[in-house]
């Protein structure tokens, strides 16, 4: 089994319920045990700001599913939530499910980049992954405590513990 990280964000169609409905289907993931989910938290847009703000999450599981399986099964709750993969780059969306971090591994290929390439510069990732564990140390050694002591909350707020 292995301790992933997952990201969960939407800022289309009910965020909130969106949130809430994913992290339902976490729990439904085959060869894994749902361990703990986040606050839901409300941030600004990164990225063009003429959308609206996103309710962003981090939820952990423990799996047995290989990194390319977990993504394609996080990409079919994408589609069954009506997220279009052609969505515009960085565009609003309902429902974004990224794999933040997969035990300790480190992967670059044309379908996955772990540990996500900008989760140690957003807060709307490093807050709610502190919450769940501030021991948490990445594969570059890195503190996650020490990433958010850094890290500006840009008007980073709890919606609902
Ligand atoms: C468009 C981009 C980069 N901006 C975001 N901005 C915030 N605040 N939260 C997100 O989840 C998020 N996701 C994205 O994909």
């Amino acid at each position: 089994m292995t301790i992933v990280y997952i990201g969960l964000g939407s800022n289309l169609d009910d965020p909130d319920v969106q949130i809430e409905q994913a992290v339902i289907q976490l729990g439904q993931l085959t060869k894994t045990k749902f361990v703990a989910v986040s606050s839901l938290y409300s941030s600004k847009p990164m990225g063009p700001q003429d959308q609206p703000d996103y309710m962003n999450a981090v939820a952990c599981i423990d799996t047995m599913l290989t990194p390319i399986e977990l993504l394609d099964q996080l990409q079919a709750i994408e589609l069954s939530f009506g997220r279009i993969r052609k969505d515009e780059r960085w565009g609003a969306r309902v429902l974004d499910l990224d794999i933040l971090l997969f035990g300790d591994q480190v992967i670059n290929n044309e379908r996955l980049t772990i540990p996500h390439y900008g989760m140690k510069v957003r807060e709307f990732v490093i807050y709610p992954l502190a919450e769940l564990n501030s021991n948490l140390v990445l594969p570059d050694g890195t503190n996650v405590s020490n990433l958010k002591i850094q890290l500006d909350d840009n008007g980073l707020f709890v919606v609902r513990k």
